[in-house]
């Protein structure tokens, strides 16, 4: 539904997004993740044909974003990651202004808004004013806006930022409801966990490029050599530090204070001479512990953040 072919864009001297190749099958939940300036509101908005490519190709439903935006628009219900304006607009006046800008008569928009903000949940707020909403109302406006014209595609930017835990649950449940539907959705964030439980697969963006696609699952196995060991020593945390980088099987090691996170590839055995061998070398260790592997372990291994 959504495929990309080394799609680059250029702000003058910024590659914010290079040569990325992805592709989103129908119906799914696909999530772009990557730290504050990977790139991903700029792929979003290449997407939503509000930016246009410096080269490369992406293609909507079929069309080009390039040659076809008038196709495209019509198929895909954007959310940018900021609100925008509402000026004095109550919920459903803010919705009919919407509603019209896609070109939808009158008696439409009376009969598809009620419904709508039924399903967002909104339905007590029709006459309220959109500046008076909560920011996971207006979360959920977004979202209704963004289905005005019932879209197939969904491109939503940033969606679950600053929302409560409770109402990110409510939220994602909604797109998942969606993508029930048939739906396809492409979400961004920056932080990992918050998509792993919605999206069938992930794409994690630095620096403008893609460096790890597919399910959650997957980037595990691609990196499951890689262990983190939490130590911590009683003293001399710097010089312990400095030592095991320079070991072998030891990629990244991070220090806070007298802990370290130490990014290691090697089985048990391995691990146990390690220690060993620490403690050969004068270092008075006080914990040494393989790390349960989270997804944020996986999003830091693969985004080589963490080191130092
Ligand atoms: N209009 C622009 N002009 C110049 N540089 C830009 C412009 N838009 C984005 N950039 C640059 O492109 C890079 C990618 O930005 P982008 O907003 O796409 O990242 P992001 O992954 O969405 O980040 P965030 O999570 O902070 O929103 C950044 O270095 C940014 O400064």
């Amino acid at each position: 539904m959504i495929r990309t072919e080394n799609l680059t864009k250029r702000f003058e001297q910024i590659v914010a997004v290079k040569d990325l190749t992805l592709s989103v099958r129908e119906g799914t939940i696909f999530g772009l993740v990557g730290p504050n300036g990977a790139g991903k509101t700029t792929t979003l908005a290449m997407l939503a044909t509000l930016l246009r490519p410096s080269a490369g190709r992406a293609i909507v439903g079929g069309y080009d974003v390039a040659t076809q935006p008038d196709r495209v628009r019509r198929i895909v219900g954007f959310n940018p990651d900021s609100f925008g304006f509402a000026d004095d607009l109550k919920v459903t006046e803010y919705l009919d202004f919407y509603g019209a800008c896609y070109g939808m008569g009158r008696l439409e928009r009376a009969r598809r808004i009620p419904d709508l903000l039924e399903r967002v949940g909104l339905a007590d707020k029709a006459d309220a004013y959109v500046d008076s909403l909560s920011r996971g109302m207006k979360q959920r406006l977004g979202l209704a806006r963004c289905l005005l014209h019932d879209p197939a595609v969904l491109i939503l930017d940033e969606p679950a930022s600053g929302l409560d835990p409770g109402t990110r649950v409510q939220f994602r449940a909604m797109l998942k409801a969606l993508r029930d539907e048939g739906k396809t959705i492409l979400i961004s964030s920056h932080i990992l966990p918050e998509l792993a439980d919605l999206c069938d697969e992930v794409g994690i963006m630095v620096g403008g490029t893609l460096v790890a696609a597919g399910s959650v699952a997957e980037i595990l196995a691609r990196i499951s050599g890689e262990r983190l060991l939490h130590i911590e020593v009683l003293e001399n945390a710097e010089g312990a530090a400095a030592w095991l980088a320079e070991r072998d099987g030891i990629s990244r090691v991070k220090r806070e204070g007298r802990q370290l996170a130490v990014a290691f590839v090697g089985g048990e055995a391995d691990q146990a001479a390690l220690l060993q061998a620490m403690v050969a070398e004068g270092f008075r260790v006080l914990r040494f512990q393989p790390a349960a592997r989270t997804l944020e372990d996986v999003f830091l291994s693969v985004t080589g953040e963490g080191n130092g």
